[in-house]
């Protein structure tokens, strides 16, 4: 599990099996770019400077730490590997953790991951549609490899959280510097006015 740091002080986190892509994922709309292979594990709380993350590595041992976040994520990215039935499978449990841990009017987005996998898929998009309707959630394939919709999962997402912001305008739960060593923040890093 990852925790985002984004403009505007929301805080998407990326959830998922272990193995789905969330790194990848993250890597590729932060830089641009796939590094093949798996991310050593991050244990416990890592960070990042190039953006403020927060990766637990998605660990069952870490998951009490990690309930604690999702109250203060104004956003969700759930993952599943199109190859991995059992990670589409798994998606229904997180599905069921987020309700009961993250705010009511968090914003949830399915994300169907490795899409470049053709040859080995094993869940078709539009059973990966049929759930995020159920759910009541936004859904798209992407491909961490590729780019393919990388950009516009995490667009849509901004937008939704804009969209709501204005409608429900609310006091941001969680301040930047409450979570960050001041010294390891970039000088304008992440457009967060410090107060
Ligand atoms: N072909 C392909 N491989 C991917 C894609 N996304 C991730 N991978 C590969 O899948 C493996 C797992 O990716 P990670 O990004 O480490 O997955 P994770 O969800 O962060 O895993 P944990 O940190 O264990 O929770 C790595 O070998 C990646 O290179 C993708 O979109 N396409």
């Amino acid at each position: 599990l990852i925790l985002y740091f984004k403009s505007q002080e929301s805080i998407t986190i990326l959830v998922g099996d272990s193995g789905v892509g969330k790194t990848s994922l993250l890597v590729q709309f932060d830089q641009g770019k796939f590094i093949p292979g798996s991310f050593s594990a991050t244990v416990g709380i890592g960070f990042t400077v190039i953006h403020p993350i927060w990766d637990t590595a998605g660990q069952e041992r870490f998951r009490s730490v990690t309930h604690a976040y999702y109250r203060d994520a104004q956003a969700l990215l759930l993952l599943y590997d199109i190859t991995s039935k059992s990670s589409f499978d798994n998606t229904r449990a997180w599905l069921t953790e987020i309700h009961e841990y993250a705010q009511d009017d968090v914003v949830i987005m399915l994300l169907g991951n490795k899409s470049d996998m053709t040859s080995a898929r094993a869940i078709r998009r539009d059973e990966g549609e049929k759930l995020a309707r159920e759910y009541g959630v936004i859904f798209l394939e992407t491909s961490a490899k590729t780019g393919l919709n990388v950009d516009e999962a995490f667009m849509t997402v901004g937008k939704e959280l804009v969209r709501r912001s204005v409608q429900f305008p609310v006091e941001p739960r969680l301040h930047l510097h409450d979570v960050m060593q001041p010294e390891k923040e970039p000088p304008g890093c992440c457009g967060f006015s410090r107060n």
